[in-house]
């Protein structure tokens, strides 16, 4: 069983079908998009570029740093060559001079941990530190930048190693001295620690929160660490450090070139510059966290998309108010519709007065429903006048279609003893008397109607009580060319007139008297049958005249005349078979005429016939009367022979029956037949 709808499921499906909604709904999905595409655009490229500058910002502070750690590099090494200027042999074999030396070398002390003057063979002749100068007899003649310095003649800075005075992670930077080489001189050496910030300040910055978010990290050509913020990871290789594994893999992959082209890449989750130490062969690599640089600006997008999104939503809010005050004339034109209808108001009442195209709808509306009320009253005359007619027309009329009534007339109604209407819906076939007539109606109609021709017939009509009636069925297509526009009937009782019709024909074609046929019909039929006689085929007539009549009247009277004609009539008719034609020519003259026959059958039945005349007794009062009769036989050949032909053959036969002294039977021979037919008149 379906159930019926609640209303507040109506209720809602009628708000979810609202134009209003629909139209704030796209509007808002339109502007959301709007939004949300230029926002996205504007940010997507607001971000490249932010990051570009950051990555172009971060490798200028990647290059900057190089510079500055190049320039301090150099900047030591002219330190060290003026230091060296003044060195000279007296010095190099004076341990006393050289002690001087080194105290005069204030200034060259406060830039390294350690100074020191190496003769060539590898002694360490003074050492100057934080605690003094010393002369303990070290040798640094292992040390690969020691002997490089010595062969090559030339300044040196070391690979980071564990210096032999600090026993910490040091760098030493060498300058020649006084020639050296493998014969004499010797080598002037600044120890730079690289667990402080001998190398470079400011190795960290922090953030506001105080985490590290910027590292720099200097690192030798090998891959080792030279300066971080944490001491501890001097020494270790670089890719330790956090951030840089995927930079420093590619560097190595790339040979480890220590260009002086900064760069700068953003890759998982950190932004890493580095940039090359042209003349010592390092590295500065700057590591920050993606997050410090970019998280800002990632957190104004959601920002800016959260800003759109409220902007989007407020856009469509103030749409969805503007739509609602734009469609509230539509709104009472919606409700005026709902007023229409016979219990609505009247037609020119009650509409609102709406400018643009709401009021054109209005407009456009009232015309078509005052187009609609005058259609609709020329319609109810039109039906009043149908109805007058339907109700008052003499005969029946009715409209059909898909074989069931659909408007029946009084009269039809009143024809098949139905109440009046009581036929509407009811099938046609209900009317008819036989199934075969409303079977064989069908294909009638739709020939008819195919030739463009009325349907026209007469049926046997049913009535509901049972009775019958002749009626005469006049048919005609509401629409030739839409057969299911249905079909428009005339009805009327034809009973009587046909009957009456009936009686005129017999009327016309019999004897009153005798009921036989008169001799017109006759005459007719015999002409037919001769007209329709195959060849090889043969027919007879007999002419038979009654004998001695004349006596019967004038004995007992004309009527008893008549009644012994009647009785002679009957005599013939049951001689023959039913089929055979028994005609009363006028008088006491009769003929029949036998079909299919040849001369010696018709001889037979003549003599019959003669034998059933004589046989004929009529008791008229006192009077037992009785006839005679005269019976002439013609054979009817095949062709060549007309109707005049055939009665004057016959009534020679009988005239010469007549001559033979009546009540006999005489046979036409062919040639007398052929005389006689070929006899004018
Ligand atoms: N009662 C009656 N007599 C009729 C009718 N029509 C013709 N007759 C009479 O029938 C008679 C026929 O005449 P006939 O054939 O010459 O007389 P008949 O006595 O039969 O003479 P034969 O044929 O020579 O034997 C006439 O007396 C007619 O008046 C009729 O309709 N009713």
């Amino acid at each position: 069983m379906i159930r019926p709808r609640p209303a507040w499921v109506a209720r809602l499906r009628s708000w979810a079908g609202s134009l209003k909604l629909r139209l704030a709904l796209a509007s808002g999905v339109i502007i959301a998009l709007s939004v949300v595409v230029v926002s996205s655009l504007m940010l997507e490229r607001g971000g490249r570029h932010t990051e570009q500058a950051i990555l172009d910002s971060e490798a200028a502070n990647a290059e900057h740093l190089a510079t500055v750690l190049r320039q301090r590099i150099v900047l030591l090494q002219v330190a060290l060559r003026a230091a060296a200027a003044p060195v000279d042999a007296t010095i190099l074999t004076d341990p006393a001079a050289q002690v001087r030396y080194m105290q005069q070398r204030q200034v060259l002390a406060t830039l390294f941990a350690n100074i020191a003057l190496v003769s060539a063979d590898g002694r360490v002749l003074a050492v100057r530190d934080g605690s003094g100068i010393r002369q303990d007899g070290l040798s640094v003649a292992d040390r690969p930048y020691f002997r490089q310095t010595v062969q090559l003649g030339r300044p040196i800075v070391s690979e980071p190693m564990i210096g032999r005075l600090s026993r910490e992670p040091v760098v030493v930077l060498t300058m020649p001295v006084a020639s050296v080489g493998p014969t004499g001189g010797a080598v002037l050496l600044g120890t730079l620690r690289l667990s402080s910030h001998d190398l470079l300040a400011d190795l960290a910055a922090t953030g506001s929160d105080g985490r590290t978010v910027v590292q720099t990290v200097v690192a030798d050509a090998s891959g080792l660490i030279l300066a971080h913020p944490d001491p501890a990871m001097v020494m270790r290789p670089v890719e330790s450090v956090p951030g840089l594994q995927s930079t420093v893999a590619q560097w190595v992959r790339s040979g480890r070139p220590i260009e002086p082209l900064p760069d700068a890449v953003n890759e998982a989750g950190y932004v890493v510059a580095k940039a090359g130490v042209a003349g010592a062969d390092w590295m500065v690599f700057r590591v920050v966290s993606s997050e410090a640089l970019l998280g800002g600006f990632q957190l104004a997008v959601r920002e800016a998309l959260g800003y759109a999104a409220g902007v989007a939503l407020l856009a469509t809010g103030l749409l969805w108010w503007w739509l609602v005050r734009l469609l509230r004339p539509l709104d009472r034109l919606e409700e005026r519709a709902r007023a229409l209808g016979p219990d609505g108001l009247p037609l020119e009442e009650g509409w609102p007065d709406a400018p643009g195209e709401v009021g054109e709808l209005e407009l456009a509306l009232r015309d078509s429903l005052r187009a609609q009320a005058r259609v609709e009253a020329s319609n109810a005359s039109l039906l009043d006048k149908l109805r007058s007619v339907m109700s008052t027309a003499p005969m029946g009329l009715a409209f059909t279609r898909a074989r069931h009534f659909e408007v029946v007339s009084d009269e039809w109604c009143r024809l098949l003893g139905y109440p009046v209407g009581a036929l509407v819906g009811e099938p046609a076939r209900l009317i008819y008397a036989s199934e075969a007539d409303y079977e064989q109606v069908g294909p009638d109609v739709a020939d008819a109607f195919a030739a463009g021709r009325p349907f026209v017939g007469d049926f046997e009509f049913l009535r509901r009580d049972g009775g019958r009636f002749i009626g005469e069925l006049h048919g005609r297509p509401v629409n030739v060319s839409d057969a299911a526009a249905g079909t428009i009937w005339l009805l009327r009782d034809v009973t009587d007139e046909r009957e009456a019709h009936r009686e005129l024909a017999w009327t016309a074609n019999h004897d009153a008297l005798t009921g036989l046929v008169n001799r017109r019909h006759f005459e007719h039929e015999l002409a037919r049958l001769l007209a329709h006689m195959q060849p090889g085929m043969t027919a007879a007539a007999l002419f038979i005249d009654l004998d001695r009549f004349k006596q019967v009247n004038d004995s007992a009277g004309h009527a008893a005349g008549d009644q012994v004609l009647r009785e002679v009539a009957q005599a013939l008719a049951a001689s023959v078979r039913r089929d055979e034609l028994v005609a009363r020519l006028g008088g006491d003259e009769f003929a029949i005429v036998l079909g299919a026959c040849d001369l010696a059958a018709a001889e037979r039945i003549a003599h019959k016939v003669r034998l059933a005349v004589e046989q004929v007794i009529v008791r008229w009062g006192e009077h037992e009367l009785s006839v005679g009769a005269s019976v002439g036989v013609v054979e009817i050949p095949a062709g060549g022979v007309d109707v005049a032909g055939v009665l004057n053959g016959a009534d020679l036969a009988c005239y010469e029956a007549k001559q033979a002294g009546r009540n006999a039977v005489r046979t036409g021979s062919l040639p007398s037949l052929r005389l006689v037919t070929s006899r004018p008149g």
